[in-house]
């Protein structure tokens, strides 16, 4: 499990370009060595103007979205096309204006697909574990960029402090419900799925999420703060703004912005 780098930007939109220059560097290298790459997706505010930075980058086709696979990390269990759905935001903000496979495009199930949310949680748990290969040891792909968002609570994807969730060792989906943060019913991966990863980019902005950020780079535990679980297995990044790193101790962030 990878120590987390720290890297501070001026304020939430400067975060959201330098996360979306990122990602297109990290992607477009990975693709060249591998001739494709996986990302998963967060929803949130952050993590949504992350993907609309990302589609008015003059640089984004340096991404060969054809050779891209996306997945979520979490999704709010509504109705295919709710507004309030992770995929909705991100084929607003990104999905619907760049060239995907749209096979490639994994988005979690919906409320009205006929599915209950354990059972949504199955079938994206199959789709993960189908598209793994020997390689990656395990029930899911070895996602190459991992993007999550962060709640004041420390919470990430749908993983919320002290949650049944967050004590799953075997599944890599499970269905949520009960969640502080509406809707109540979600899915999520799980932190074996998260720790799958090679990269998790944990992306925060406010001064609210400060002392989550705190706690996340104190040593806590995952099960009270669950950002503190969330580590790739080579790089874990938290891409802050000064407001959210306001409370990290002298000397770990890297100021990138003037
Ligand atoms: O479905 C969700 O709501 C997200 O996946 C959730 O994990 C989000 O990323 C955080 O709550 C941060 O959200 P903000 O960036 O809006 O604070």
């Amino acid at each position: 499990m990878s120590v987390p780098n720290v890297i501070v930007h001026r304020d939430a939109e400067v975060l959201a370009q330098a996360v979306a220059a990122r990602l297109i560097t990290r992607l477009a290298d990975t693709q060249a060595a591998r001739g494709s790459a996986h990302l998963v997706l967060t929803g949130g505010t952050v993590g949504i103007a992350t993907l609309a930075a990302l589609a008015g980058s003059k640089a984004r086709d340096a991404i060969d979205w054809r050779a891209l696979d996306v997945w979520w990390g979490d999704e709010r269990f509504l109705p295919a096309g709710n507004p309030e759905r992770n995929e909705t935001g991100a084929r607003a903000a990104l999905l619907d204006h760049v060239d995907l496979d749209p096979v490639r495009v994994h988005a979690m199930p919906a409320a009205d697909s006929g599915l209950t949310a354990e059972e949504a949680a199955e079938v994206y748990a199959a789709e993960l574990e189908k598209a793994s290969r020997p390689e990656d040891h395990g029930l899911v792909p070895s996602f190459d960029v991992l993007l999550l968002g962060m709640g004041p609570d420390s919470h990430v994807a749908s993983l919320f402090p002290g949650q049944p969730a967050l004590y799953e060792e075997e599944r890599s989906v499970v269905a949520v419900h009960g969640s502080p943060k509406p809707p109540p019913t979600r899915l999520s991966l799980t932190l074996p799925a998260i720790k799958a990863a090679r990269e998790v980019w944990i992306v925060a902005a406010g001064a609210e999420k400060a002392q989550a950020v705190h706690l996340a780079l104190s040593g806590a535990g995952p099960i009270q703060v669950p950002a503190a679980g969330a580590r790739g297995s080579r790089r874990t990044l938290f891409l802050l703004d000064r407001a959210a790193a306001g409370k990290i101790p002298p000397g770990l962030g890297r100021i990138a912005s003037p």
